[in-house]
């Protein structure tokens, strides 16, 4: 099969969904690899490491979507690429349908196959793509909540972890999925007062067993979480309903509950977002204020680390790519489950749910295609 890596472009996106050894590995496989010139450099992989393991280098983005007969990328395409997806190409990337519909649409007039990161699904529910990424995201939401509570950056002028003789911080963080467990294991280290929310008993159950002494659980409900909205400096919104628009648990009357400068980290924001006044924002102008509160709603946050998130996200991706490439989607999807659950739309028809829901679009059993 001919694969084709672009180079990213959303805002401060400098992941690149394939390394040079995971091009060594395709190519071993009898595959041919095309990268697009510099694709991987914003994570530290110059042309000549992929040359080196026999890709080929490709001088635009232009001429590696025209070549592939399946692209490998990170971020949902932007609307400069939209053109450039065509009939049966298969793109295997994430996507996030669900939050946007200009995205879907295009998807569905372009007839490509759309393979999506964050709905492939082990049969323990689990969301192998999405972890990765997942557990980068959690951990940086403290690191990036921190710094906004700065007075400096106009949060509340709050150190997490306190000092001796001085209250440390409280952070609340909604959703104990994985965001969740990252986001509250950290500020746990740094020594915040942490608060747990999720709606699966059996959750918070294991959270409670495994989570140090500084975070407690607490079962999430609208009632719930306005009682602690007024008494929390750093908020984190972390749940997800696979493949649907995030329920909103923060609606803009509870921001009137909060104290002025509080930080609020919605992770959830590529889904929609878990807090009604959450729109999305870029590492280059990462944060809003509304109502003295401050939203910081990045949707690309591992983006800015990407030496870390590169390797973590296609350690987990290759393994699926090489067997896309092996058998051909179809195939490849008929007999892997987890891979099956991916696809989101083929040749103009939606056959994920949770993407026909979002916008009452006409659905299409998955089983009808492989
Ligand atoms: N902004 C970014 O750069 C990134 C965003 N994400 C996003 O973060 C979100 C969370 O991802 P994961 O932690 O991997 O998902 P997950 O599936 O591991 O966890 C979600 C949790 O939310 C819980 N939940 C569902 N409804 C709830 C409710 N009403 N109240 C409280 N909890 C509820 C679920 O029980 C589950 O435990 C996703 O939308 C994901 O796409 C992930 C990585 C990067
Ligand atoms: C999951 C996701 O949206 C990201 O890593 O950017
Ligand atoms: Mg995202």
């Amino acid at each position: 099969m001919i694969i084709g890596v672009p180079k990213e472009i959303k805002n401060n996106e400098n992941r690149v969904a394939l390394t040079p050894a995971g091009a060594k590995e395709l190519i071993k496989n009898g595959h041919e690899v095309f990268v697009q010139s510099t694709a991987g450099l914003g994570s530290g992989f110059s042309d000549n490491q992929y040359t080196e393991e026999g890709a080929q280098i490709l001088p635009d983005i232009e001429s590696t979507y025209a070549k592939a007969e399946m692209i490998i990328k990170v971020k949902e395409p932007i609307e400069k690429e939209y053109s450039l997806i065509k009939e049966n190409q298969l793109v295997f990337t994430y996507f996030h349908f669900a939050s946007y519909e200009p995205l879907t649409k295009a998807m569905i007039e372009s007839k490509s196959v759309c393979l999506a990161y964050e709905t492939v699904e082990k049969p323990d529910r689990s969301l192998p793509l999405l972890v990765p990424m997942s557990e980068v995201a959690g951990r940086m939401a403290i690191q990036e909540g921190a710094k906004y509570l700065e007075k400096p950056l106009q949060g509340r002028g709050i150190l997490l972890g306190g000092v001796p003789g001085v209250r440390p911080a409280k952070v609340l963080v909604l959703g104990g999925g994985i965001v969740g467990t990252q986001a509250a294991k950290m500020a746990a280290g740094l020594g915040a007062d942490v608060t747990i929310m999720d709606i699966s008993l059996a959750r918070l159950r294991y959270l409670a067993d495994i989570m140090p002494a500084n975070v407690n659980t607490y079962m999430s409900s609208e009632y719930n979480i306005r009682e602690l909205l007024g008494s929390h400096d750093l908020i984190v919104g972390a749940v997800l309903i696979p493949g649907a628009k995030a329920p909103h648990l923060v609606t803009r009357d509870m921001l009137k509950l909060m104290k002025p400068g509080t930080v609020l980290v919605d992770v959830a924001v590529d889904q929609g977002g878990c807090i009604e006044t959450c729109k999305p924002t870029t590492h280059e102008n990462p944060t809003y204020i509304i109502d003295d509160i401050l939203h910081y709603c990045v949707a690309n946050m591992p983006g800015a680390v990407p030496y870390t998130s590169t390797l973590a996200l296609t350690n987990a991706t290759l393994p699926y790519a090489i067997e896309l490439a092996n058998k051909g989607w179809k195939k490849a999807c008929g007999e892997n489950n987890e891979l099956k659950l991916g696809l989101n739309i083929i040749n103009g028809d939606v056959v994920y749910k949770g993407v026909s829901e979002a916008f009452d679009l006409p659905y299409h059993a998955v089983e009808n295609y492989v």
